[in-house]
């Protein structure tokens, strides 16, 4: 096989969540270009509209009027988050602050997923937080109040969870200080500073001083790195060939796949790498035509490529030897249980791979055709991964919810098929 071109990818899914919520809270008018307009970008839309933003339809060009930390408006109904954990964890935090109760829900998927991690904290700070039916699950209301100062120790490297617990110190203008395991993703960071607010970032702790008001920015979401992966492990199986990526957002914080895939033998350089807008950005550019080898994933490298894993787990099996992923028992509780998930489907299709509580391991044979039914449980990203091992000459696989990609990625397949030469 054979890649070439330039695939342009769509715009950072958590940067695009953080710049509609960011300009809801701003001070004056806010532009943003180049936002992904996926299913989950709209919910986020859709749940700020709900609470009075005028977020107009998700465009090239996106302009929202602020309405300052606390300007929410009580919302007439549900706020409705689809299938994205991102959108319902950072509103939450932000909700917390208001003088209103707003009832979060979702899909079947986000209906499963763990809330405690947010509400916890946002209870400590002094919101209510209360569930229809199991503990923990959606659908739940947060009963914002008067919020206090709050020193959070998260058990998981979430930045969902690091970001709720910013955004409701930002939303209330209390202090807050969050400190993780590893490293999580820093747009909220990175993000809260270009407008204006003083964090400070102190190895795996944040901090944000009472009093903070979020300006307004006019701002370009980069490409997401995320979607990128797809198309750097495309071109890494193919046996010839060169597939650029422009534009990618290589926050370091976000490049842990490339930096594997680079690991496992595979040829990935960045050319025009540049800042834009507080985020280093680049071209990926990745040749095919090399052997790639087993490799092993753990610590502090898991956050830095946890949506990328299951995608790491096709190019295991594609390389020779073993890959070993630990300490990634956070894949159990996304879209999917990503764990089974992608072992069952590495399994259907001829690969073999086996489940560790916290991870797994694929057994690698080296470059091949694989065939079978791979069953994705509506999950965006497996179907992406499984779509690359199908785009191999000679596999046959048969992905049963390819619409699914729409959660972050539209166009997905068109970009896979032109990538091919
Ligand atoms: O903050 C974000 O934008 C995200 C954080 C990660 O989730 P966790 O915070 O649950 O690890 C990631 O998996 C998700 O796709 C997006
Ligand atoms: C886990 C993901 O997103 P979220 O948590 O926002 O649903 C993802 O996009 O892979």
């Amino acid at each position: 096989m054979r890649v070439a071109g330039s695939v342009r990818v769509p715009g950072d899914k958590s940067i695009s969540h953080r710049a509609l919520l960011l300009a809801a809270l701003g001070d004056g008018r806010s532009r943003v270009t180049r936002i992904l307009d996926s299913a989950d970008v709209r919910s986020t839309a859709g749940v700020l509209r709900a609470m009075g933003v005028a977020v107009p339809a998700l465009g090239p060009d996106v302009v929202v009027e602020g309405r300052g930390v606390r300007g929410l408006t009580a919302p007439s109904s549900d706020l409705d988050c689809g299938n994205s954990g991102t959108t319902t964890r950072l509103t939450a935090g932000i909700v917390a602050a208001q003088p209103f109760a707003a009832r979060f829900v979702g899909d079947a998927s986000l209906s499963r997923r763990p809330m405690a991690r947010v509400a916890r904290p946002l209870e400590a700070m002094g919101a209510r937080v209360t569930y229809d039916g199991d503990a923990g699950r959606l659908p739940m209301t947060v009963h914002g109040g008067a919020l206090q100062d709050l020193d959070w120790t998260s058990e998981t490297s979430s930045a969902q969870v690091k970001s709720a617990i910013v955004l409701a110190g930002v939303a209330a203008g209390v202090e807050v200080t969050v400190r993780e395991p590893h490293r999580s993703r820093d747009h909220t960071e990175r993000m809260l500073a270009a407008r204006g607010v003083d964090v400070w970032v102190h190895d795996r702790a944040v901090h944000v001083p009472a009093g903070a008001r979020v300006a307004a920015l006019d701002t370009a979401v980069p490409g997401d790195p995320s979607s990128a992966a797809f198309f750097a492990a495309l071109g890494a199986l193919a046996s010839e060939g060169e597939l650029r990526l422009p534009d990618v957002c290589l926050n370091p914080t976000r490049t842990g796949f490339f930096f594997a895939l680079a690991r496992m033998g595979a040829r990935l350089t960045v050319d025009d790498e540049r800042q834009e807008g507080g985020e280093d950005v680049g071209t990926v550019v990745v040749e095919g035509g090399r052997a790639l080898r087993g490799t092993t994933v753990e610590g502090e490298e898991v956050p830095s490529m946890i949506d990328e894993l299951p995608l790491l787990a096709c190019v295991a099996a594609c390389a020779e030897g073993e890959t070993i992923v630990r300490g990634a028992s956070e894949l159990r509780v996304k879209e999917s249980d990503r764990i089974t998930a992608v072992v069952t489907a590495l399994r259907a299709v001829g690969a073999e791979a086996e489940e560790l509580p916290d991870g797994f391991v694929v057994y690698g044979r080296g470059p091949r055709a694989f065939a079978g039914n791979v069953v994705t449980h509506a999950d965006h990203r497996l179907a992406m991964a499984f779509g690359v091992l199908g785009a191999l000459p000679g596999s046959d696989v048969a992905v049963d919810d390819p619409a699914c990609v729409d959660v972050s990625f539209p166009g997905f397949w068109r970009a896979l098929a032109g990538a091919i030469a």
